[in-house]
């Protein structure tokens, strides 16, 4: 069969209000800001002229993503669409990160640690402490995942926990020939990008997914790019916003 494979688009998520005052994140669950609903409705309005419309939409279960795809999904009259949720497609849990500024914890720890913490594919920040404010355990979102509730985690530790649902939730979307869109995170979607184009360990802390700008991914039958790296709908926007993401903290 030709091309029996229908076309993944990936979204990160609009900036979010902590995006725009330099805090890492993770699984804080906090609103996009007024920028980040822009950049939204720009990815829905690109995903529209592209002529590629969703027939169905993963999201995380953090609000930076889901309202992104609303958004998005509306603006490309595709609001109606099938969802599905999953916290497998969350951000990486930044642990006992969450909650602090970036350059500030530059500025603490310095160039090597911050970096390690941020881009290494094995080195996770310390773990959060339960019922700091910044923890997820008590959240009922999560109250299924007992023990596998993270604490903190790393980029291979994303890839782990990412993969079976790739494998089992969104793989079969586009086996059956669907337009899937994927609306996540910078993290969760670099460990996708990762098994996609096979970067490799070193490589892949190099590579940055900026904000509401869909990427498209055409698919052979083997599930491998045929448009390797993937083609950004908006490439001269991606390649300064790709910097931003990179240079944060400084
Ligand atoms: O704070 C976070 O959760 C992520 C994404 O915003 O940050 P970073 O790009 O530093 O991994």
């Amino acid at each position: 069969m030709a091309n029996a494979v229908g076309t993944l688009v990936l979204l990160r998520h609009g900036e979010s209000v902590w995006n725009a005052e330099n805090l890492f994140t993770g699984w804080v669950d906090v609103p996009l800001s007024e920028r980040g609903e822009t950049e939204a409705r720009r990815g829905g309005e690109l995903l529209r002229d592209a002529g590629i419309l969703p027939d169905v939409v993963h999201t995380s279960l953090l609000r930076r993503a889901i309202s992104t795809a609303n958004i998005a999904l509306d603006t490309c009259d595709r609001h109606w669409i099938d969802v599905r949720r999953d916290w497998r497609l969350n951000e990486r849990h930044y642990g006992a990160l969450q909650g602090k500024n970036k350059k500030q914890t530059l500025d603490q720890y310095g160039e090597e640690q911050f970096t390690l913490w941020r881009r290494s594919y094995d080195v996770p920040p310390p773990p959060i402490e339960s019922g700091t404010e910044f923890s997820q355990d008590g959240d009922p979102r999560y109250a299924g995942l007992g023990a596998e509730l993270p604490r903190t985690e790393c980029l291979k530790d994303v890839v782990a926990r990412l993969l079976p649902y790739w494998s089992d939730s969104i793989v079969p979307d586009l086996r059956a020939g669907r337009t899937v869109l994927v609306a996540a995170h910078g993290n969760s979607l670099r460990a996708l990008v990762k098994h996609l184009d096979g970067v490799s360990d070193e490589a892949i802390a190099k590579l940055n997914i900026p904000t509401g700008i869909p990427l498209r991914y055409d698919l052979d039958a083997d599930l491998r790019p045929t448009n390797p790296g993937g083609t950004y709908l908006d490439p001269d926007a991606a390649v300064s916003a790709i910097q931003a993401v990179a240079n944060q903290g400084r």
